[in-house]
């Protein structure tokens, strides 16, 4: 089966507050995958659900072919996820080693599938100078190359991580991602990640964005720039009189500022036209490309 996580039409409401209004998605086997949305959109509630923590109001969610909340198919579903929360759940009091055995063994793995999963996860997330640490005198970034770990144990084909890397250094961050990225690729292993990080999200196969409980953006990172960023070429003129008559003469709209004009373009290559027409006037220039975080903007303070 080419998708991992088939949702349609799941609501959740809190008492008379519906926090998820019927949203369907699908997220395909070995790719990653970005959940996005502003705070309270309810990306948790999703993850929660999705990870039989918390149980939906109704809609249909089936994980890696089993159906959530069917017969015995929760605990299926549990076998074959791991989940790293905002919040860890290690023990303070315990090493990293100690910590990541005692989760393994409540998987009844055997003695030697435990010892060779140790060893994946070790080398993985480089736990190799922090394994006899206590968890709770361990740094952030650390403390999170442990979560993960823990959320690694029984080798689950599925990972959930709820916004991975948020206050982290940039340095651990990078760590952290590329640690992601690679076991995502290595092992064909799903990643469905939030994060308010949206150079992350730019990696993505895909990504929905969440807004008020409704899904308002869904596609590709290229797609979904294609259809709500926008590239702009900067330019400063020898002369800035020459250069703003020359503008309003092709009625090309712009924006100015300490002497620097901007202007929207369609693409490199459109930008490339109005340079060549311009280039006896252009001191300088640089074609600035739209990103994700224009695309997150955009939509997120459009109205639902
Ligand atoms: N136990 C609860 N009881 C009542 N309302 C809740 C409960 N948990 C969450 N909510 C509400 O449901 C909505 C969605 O919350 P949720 O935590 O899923 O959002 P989120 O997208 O994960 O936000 P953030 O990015 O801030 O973590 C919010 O309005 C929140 O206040």
């Amino acid at each position: 089966m080419k998708e991992i996580i088939q949702i349609e039409n799941l609501h959740k409401s809190y008492g008379k507050y519906e926090a998820i209004k019927g949203i369907s998605f699908s997220v395909e086997r070995g790719t990653l995958f970005a959940f996005l949305g502003t705070n309270g959109a309810g990306k948790s509630t999703t993850i929660e659900i999705l990870c039989t923590l918390l149980k939906k109001s109704s809609g249909i969610v089936k994980i890696n072919g089993y159906m959530l909340d069917s017969s015995d198919h929760n605990a299926e579903i549990r076998k074959s996820i791991g989940v790293v929360f905002q919040q860890s759940l290690l023990d303070e009091r315990l090493t990293v080693y100690e910590n990541i055995i005692h989760r393994g063994k409540m998987y009844n793995l055997s003695k030697q599938e435990l010892a060779e999963n140790y060893q994946f996860v070790s080398t993985y997330l480089n736990l190799g100078d922090i394994e006899k640490q206590k968890y709770g005198t361990l740094s952030g970034g650390q403390k999170r190359r442990a979560d993960i770990a823990r959320a690694l144990i029984h080798r689950p084909t599925l990972l959930f991580l709820d916004e991975p890397t948020t206050g982290l250094d940039p340095q651990t961050r990078q760590f952290v991602w590329q640690t992601i990225r690679q076991l995502q690729q290595e092992t064909n292993m799903t990643v469905f990640l939030t994060t308010h990080y949206m150079e992350e999200a730019a990696m993505a196969h895909k990504v929905v964005v969440l807004k008020q409980g409704e899904i308002v953006a869904e596609g590709t990172p290229d797609e979904l720039k294609t259809k709500y960023a926008y590239d702009q070429l900067a330019l400063v003129f020898h002369n800035f009189t020459e250069g703003a008559h020359w503008l309003q003469e092709h009625n090309i709209s712009y924006a100015e500022k300490q002497g620097i004009f901007t202007i929207r373009v369609q693409s490199t290559l459109h930008a490339l036209a109005l340079l060549k027409q311009a280039e006896a006037l252009v001191a300088s220039f640089e074609v600035i490309k739209g990103t994700m975080d224009d695309v997150f903007i955009h939509i997120t303070k459009q109205e639902v």
